[in-house]
Formats: structure tokens, C-alpha cells, sequence
């Protein structure tokens, strides 16, 4: 399938949903009194092999991705505010640094998964712009005899003023679109931008798409790590670059401590005040705990093919931004 091009455009990821029916244990295996010793330890690593973790709760893989769902779609309408309170927006410079990193030039081909309510999208869309203006500006200078009309007119086109570029916001849960979208209205962004359903571990886009592909705060979220890395991949150009913005390891003892505090003691009470939700802001600090550190996340995405990878810590550690190539 084509990546789309409209804004406001909802393709829907049918394959994704299914993938909780693909079970990577051994089909037609049922009776362990039929297949003896052999037969029970084969059926009890099966069992392993398809739990995974929801915060510090162990669950089944196929139960996960539809607690995750109905964390997301809970806090939805809330979601935006309570980042504000929750780190006093410093979650704000977290997303202007992953911009600042990208650094991406007018008509470039951002895929955003994972990206809810589209703070990395405008953010893109803001960076661009401003990046062509700077262009155009240089350009006009050069030309110096244009008439008032010719500048006023370059300066109008808004398809123009983005120089082509584009970001695809894809995210498995609609209510977290809708608020996206509806901030994406209520902000006047129309053009280079569009909203797609679709699930990070089976993504509905052919190979070699993007420019570059950014997750921030998804990934945790995610059943099979592993498949969404080679998902990106697959949908990355050669020469692409993938971004990832997610929690890390704290790497200051003190902070560390008072970070714990903080996370246990304030965040859920948080979630409970402001959005009425404390057990998915439980889900979020536990899942936080859950994630790997910068190193052994950037093993991972070494794994999945990509090269010249490297990280940031950002407020010790708190969180972290990696980068890698597709060559
Ligand atoms: C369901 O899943 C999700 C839902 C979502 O809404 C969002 C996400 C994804 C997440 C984001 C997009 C970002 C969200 C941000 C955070 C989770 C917060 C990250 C945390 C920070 C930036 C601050 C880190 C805090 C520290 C390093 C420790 C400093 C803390 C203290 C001095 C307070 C220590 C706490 C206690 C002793 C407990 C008792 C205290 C009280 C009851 C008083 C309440 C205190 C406060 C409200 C203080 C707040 C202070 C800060 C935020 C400090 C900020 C300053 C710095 C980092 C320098 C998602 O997946
Ligand atoms: C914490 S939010 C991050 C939103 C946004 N990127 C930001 O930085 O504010 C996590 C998002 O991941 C989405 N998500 C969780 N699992 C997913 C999956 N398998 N595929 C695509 N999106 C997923 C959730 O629906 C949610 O919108």
C-alpha cells in the first residue's frame, strides 16, 4: 500500500490486531499426558515463551496489547494535561530535543508511530516550516527584482511552505488519534499531515517509505520490541534514520531515590486526581522500571539491523534518545 497523503486520512491496520492469534508456541501440542515428561516440558516453556509483562504483572502476550489499549483509551482526553503535571513540562524539551536531533530538512518523509495526540508531529511540522522560510528568505534575497505579488504568494502557499514534507502520525488506539486530531484542527495543521491506525509490530506501509521514523514513549508499550524494530526498519529508506524517545535508566543514585519517590508516591495519586485513573498511572511507573537501559535497548536496535547507533541520556537518565541508520 501507498503511504497516503491526505490529512485526516484513518487507513485501518486489520492484520495488526490479529497478530495476538500468532503464537510462537507449538501448534497441535495439547495433552502432556499423551506426550509424557517430554511432552510437559515442551507445553510449560510453551506457556513461558507467551507470557510477557504489564507493569509488574505478568501476563499472557495475547492479553497484553488489549490492557495496553484500554490504558490509552482511558486517559486519552486527559493525556496531554497530565504530562504537563506530571513533569512540569519538562516533557515539552524532551520532544524539542528529539527535534533538534532530527533535524529534518523541507520534504522530508517523517513515519510517527506510537504517536497519540501528536506532539512529535506538530513539533515536526513547526521545525520544517521554519526551516523553509529560512530557505525561501535566502532565496528571495537573491532574487531581488521579484514583485510584491510573486513574495506575498510564495509566503501564502502553505502546501509550499512545508517544501513537500509529510509526517504520518500511526498509533493502534483511536481514541488517542481523535485527540490528535482535534488538536491538529483546533491549531490550524492542515497540510503534510496524516493519521493512520495501525499497529508498531505490523505497520501498513510498504519497505523503504520514510525518512525517518520516531517512536517517543511507545516502545515500552509495545508486546514484541523486537518486531517493531524490524518493522521500522523494513519501512525506513536506505539512508533513513529511526529515533527513539523513551524512559531510561537513572543514572545518579540520589536522584534515582527521589525519582522512585516521586514516581510511586506521586504520579498514581496524580493520575487518580486529575484523570480519575490511578492503575494506568501505576502501568505507566512500573512499566517505566520495565524498560531496558540505554545499552542493552541499543543491543536491540543493533539486532534489528541498524548501524551507527547511539543514545543521549537526557535529566540523568530519565530519559533517553536513540538514534540509528538504515545503510
Ligand atoms: C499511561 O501511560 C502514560 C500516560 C501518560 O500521561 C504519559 C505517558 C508517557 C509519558 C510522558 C510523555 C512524560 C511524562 C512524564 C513523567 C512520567 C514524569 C517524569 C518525571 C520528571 C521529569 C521529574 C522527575 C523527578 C525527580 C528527578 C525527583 C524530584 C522529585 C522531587 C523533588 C519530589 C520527591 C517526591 C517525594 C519525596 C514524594 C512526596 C512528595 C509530595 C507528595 C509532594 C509532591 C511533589 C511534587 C509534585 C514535586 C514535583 C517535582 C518535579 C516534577 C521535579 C522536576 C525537576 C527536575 C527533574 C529537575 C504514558 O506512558
Ligand atoms: C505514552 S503515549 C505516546 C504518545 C506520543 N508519542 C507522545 O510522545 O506524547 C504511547 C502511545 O503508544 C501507543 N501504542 C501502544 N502500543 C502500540 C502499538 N503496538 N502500535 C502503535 N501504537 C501503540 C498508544 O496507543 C499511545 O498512543
Amino acid at each position: 500500500m501507498a503511504a497516503p497523503r491526505t490529512c485526516g486520512l484513518w487507513s485501518y491496520c486489520g492484520r495488526g490486531l490479529s497478530r495476538a492469534k500468532r503464537s510462537c508456541g507449538l501448534p497441535g501440542l495439547r495433552s502432556s499426558s499423551l506426550w509424557g515428561p517430554l511432552g510437559a516440558r515442551l507445553l510449560s516453556q510453551e506457556k513461558r515463551a507467551t507470557e510477557t509483562h504489564f507493569g509488574f504483572e505478568t501476563v499472557s502476550e495475547e492479553e497484553k496489547g488489549g490492557k495496553v489499549y484500554q490504558v490509552f483509551e482511558s486517559v486519552a482526553k486527559k493525556y496531554d494535561v497530565m504530562n504537563d503535571m506530571m513533569s512540569l513540562g519538562i516533557h515539552r524539551v524532551w520532544k524539542d530535543l528529539l527535534l533538534r536531533k532530527m533535524h529534518p530538512l523541507p520534504g522530508t518523509q517523517l513515519l510517527d508511530v506510537a504517536g497519540g495526540t501528536g506532539d512529535i508531529a506538530f513539533r515536526f511540522l513547526n521545525y520544517v516550516q521554519a526551516q523553509h522560510q529560512g530557505k525561501q528568505k535566502k532565496q528571495l534575497r537573491a532574487q531581488q527584482n521579484l514583485s510584491w505579488e510573486e513574495i506575498a504568494k510564495k509566503y501564502q502557499n502553505e502546501e509550499d511552505s512545508l517544501g513537500g514534507s509529510l509526517v504520518m502520525v500511526c498509533d493502534i488506539n483511536r481514541e488517542m488519534l481523535k485527540v490528535g486530531k482535534q488538536k491538529a484542527f483546533d491549531r490550524g495543521y492542515k497540510a503534510g499531515l496524516a493519521w493512520v491506525l495501525g499497529d508498531a509490530e505490523e505497520l501498513p506501509f510498504d519497505d523503504d517509505k520514510f525518512d525517518v521514523y520516531t517512536i517517543a514513549f511507545g516502545i515500552r508499550n509495545v508486546t514484541h520490541i523486537d518486531r517493531a524494530l524490524q518493522e521500522a526498519h523494513r519501512v525506513l529508506k536506505p539512508g533513513g534514520r529511526f529515533l527513539c524517545l523513551e524512559f531510561s535508566q537513572v543514572n545518579n543514585p540520589l536522584i534515582s531515590r527521589l525519582y522512585d519517590l516521586y514516581s510511586f508516591q506521586v504520579i498514581p495519586v496524580l493520575g487518580e486526581v486529575v484523570a480519575g485513573d490511578w492503575k494506568s498511572y501505576q502501568y505507566l511507573v512500573e512499566s517505566i522500571r520495565k524498560f531496558p537501559s540505554q545499552e542493552a535497548f541499543k543491543e536491540m536496535i543493533e539486532d534489528a539491523g541498524f548501524q551507527k547507533v547511539t543514545y543521549e541520556s537526557l535529566t540523568s537518565g530519565i530519559v533517553a534518545i536513540h538514534s540509528g541508520f538504515k545503510l
